[in-house]
């Protein structure tokens, strides 16, 4: 029987026993586990390894798999802060990040990452790499933050561009496939960046500030 692309992909890797008791604990703590997918996750490791990041930034936390893929990449030395909604999802998450060994690392904010995000440009703060993975009607909003947050040559990832095919059904035009399109067309199209769109499993765009 033939398998997806996506699946062939992932058979050529070993179980990742850290990421698997993650996603393991979402399920225990009854949480829908919408996590980065393994492919994905693996890529976000290449690219803030390979772009040397120092400072990420995380909106959207859940269990905390993609936080370890991203912090599996920081440089000595690098931080992640991460922008989550749900004290609990933060909890699991920092719990998650503490049993890889990154507990030291990482920091949580808690609350609409809106908000944290205006706080965090009235502070001045600033960051090499960005991923954004939580309520996707606040993408555009997100990118425009990220732009702004940006260090030079910044990396920034959103992941579920294709919201299951939604983004592409032209009979869906919700609130969120609308912000989605939104967003993957500023992606595309936005001077200030240089972009790729990466259509396996359920999409991720990816861009560095110029
Ligand atoms: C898709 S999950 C994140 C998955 C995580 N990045 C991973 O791959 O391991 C989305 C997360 O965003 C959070 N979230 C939803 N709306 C949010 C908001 N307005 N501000 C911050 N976080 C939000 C949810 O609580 C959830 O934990």
């Amino acid at each position: 029987m033939m398998i997806t692309p996506e699946q062939y992909g992932e058979e050529l890797y070993a179980e990742d026993e850290q990421l698997n008791k993650v996603k393991q604990s979402i399920l225990d703590n009854g949480i829908r586990d919408v996590s980065i997918v393994p492919g994905y996750g693996r890529l976000l490791t290449l690219l803030a390894k390979s772009s040397k990041a120092q400072s990420v930034l995380e909106i959207g936390a859940l269990g905390g798999y993609s936080g370890i893929c991203l912090a599996r990449g920081l440089s000595e030395g690098g931080k992640l802060l991460s922008l989550e909604l749900k004290e609990e999802n933060a909890a699991l998450a920092r719990r998650n990040m503490a049993d890889a060994g990154y507990g030291q690392i990482v920091n949580y904010r808690i609350g609409p990452a809106l908000d944290s995000l205006i706080e965090l440009e009235r502070q001045g703060e600033r960051f090499d790499f960005f991923f954004i993975d939580a309520d996707k009607e606040n993408y555009p909003a997100y990118l425009e933050y990220a732009i702004k947050l940006a260090l030079p040559g910044a990396i920034i990832a959103g992941d579920n561009t294709l919201l299951r095919g939604r983004t592409l059904n032209p009979d869906k035009n919700g609130p969120a496939v609308l912000a989605m399109r939104k967003f993957n067309e500023m992606i595309a199209r936005d001077e200030r960046l240089i972009s790729a769109f990466l259509p396996a499993y359920d999409g991720l765009a990816l861009a560095m500030v110029k």
